[in-house]
């Protein structure tokens, strides 16, 4: 296992871009998997130290799949974030030309950062959804010469494809953030943020009471999102991300608070907040 980082593969992937960003250039041990789930399963096994996978995009939002798996009894902690800036880019088959392609495959998150590009410039077409970007371009690169793949540059180069048309995301300033999962979160650092899941019985200011107890510690929330809590209609799960690292006090007694009003109250990890882009990345 040694220190070796999963991701979501296979090679070229803006995940395995993200792994090598967050451990430092030739410094990781990276190992493929197929999907999401599978370096989830990864990390509770222990095959590898830690894992990365997206969790959310500035333009497309929350990375489902990532959110429905931390309910799950993976047992595994969110120990860190990176974000990183996501640069779509349309791949085929060298010569290929644009009124040839019959057939655009990528990673469900991808073709959507690409909507408006697509209905513009190929209309029609349809779309393949596939585990990731870098898959997309494999199977273009040993499938029809008239595929095309929405992936990154690197993947271009590995998989032997032309980049047709680059930066082809419909937002400029397009970005995913990754979440690095271990069997334990993070020690206490200043500038941590910690990951809570939540969930409430349906009842008028119930949710209101629990953000109550933060907003009373002026504990800052950086993000909150639902996801069906897959019982009934209008049953949610709240992921909560709160400035502050578990270990505070004052984050204690307002997970104190909040356990006391909501039904579950799940930690998901506390870790060191993510840099910010640099100008150039
Ligand atoms: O498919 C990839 O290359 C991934 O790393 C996954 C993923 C995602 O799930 O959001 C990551 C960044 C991009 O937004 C597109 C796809």
């Amino acid at each position: 296992m040694s220190d070796t980082i999963g991701y979501l593969g296979p090679a070229g992937t803006f995940c395995e871009k993200a792994a090598r960003r967050y451990k430092g250039e030739g410094k990781e041990n990276l190992m493929p998997y197929r999907s999401i789930r599978e370096v989830f399963g990864a990390v509770e096994k222990g095959d590898v130290k830690s894992g990365i996978v997206p969790i959310e995009n500035t333009y497309e939002g929350a990375v489902n799949q990532t959110l429905d798996l931390m309910t799950g009894e993976h047992n595994v902690y969110i120990a860190g974030e990176i974000i990183i800036t996501i640069r779509q880019n349309l791949l085929t088959h060298p010569g290929v030309s644009k009124r040839e392609i019959d057939c655009i495959l990528s990673h469900s998150q991808a073709l959507a950062q690409c909507r408006e590009y697509l209905n513009t410039h190929y209309t029609g077409v349809p779309l393949l959804e596939v585990p990731s970007t870098a898959e997309a371009a494999r199977l273009v690169a040993t499938s029809a010469e008239t595929w095309a793949a929405i992936a990154t540059r690197s993947a271009a180069e590995t998989y032997g494809l032309q980049i047709l048309a680059a930066d082809i995301q419909d937002q400029f300033n397009n970005a995913t953030r990754f979440v690095v999962l271990s069997k334990k979160d993070a020690g206490y650092v200043p500038g941590c943020k910690t990951s809570l899941l939540i969930y409430v019985l349906d009842r008028p200011g119930a949710l209101f009471k629990v953000l109550r107890e933060f907003y009373e510690r002026n504990i800052n929330l950086c993000r909150i999102e639902s996801r069906p809590a897959r019982t009934r209609m209008g049953d949610y799960l709240f992921f909560i991300d709160i400035e502050g690292h578990r270990h505070e006090d004052r984050v204690q007694q307002a997970l104190a608070g909040v356990t006391a009003l909501a039904a579950v109250v799940r930690v998901l990890g506390s870790y060191p907040t993510a840099p910010p882009l640099s100008e150039n990345d």
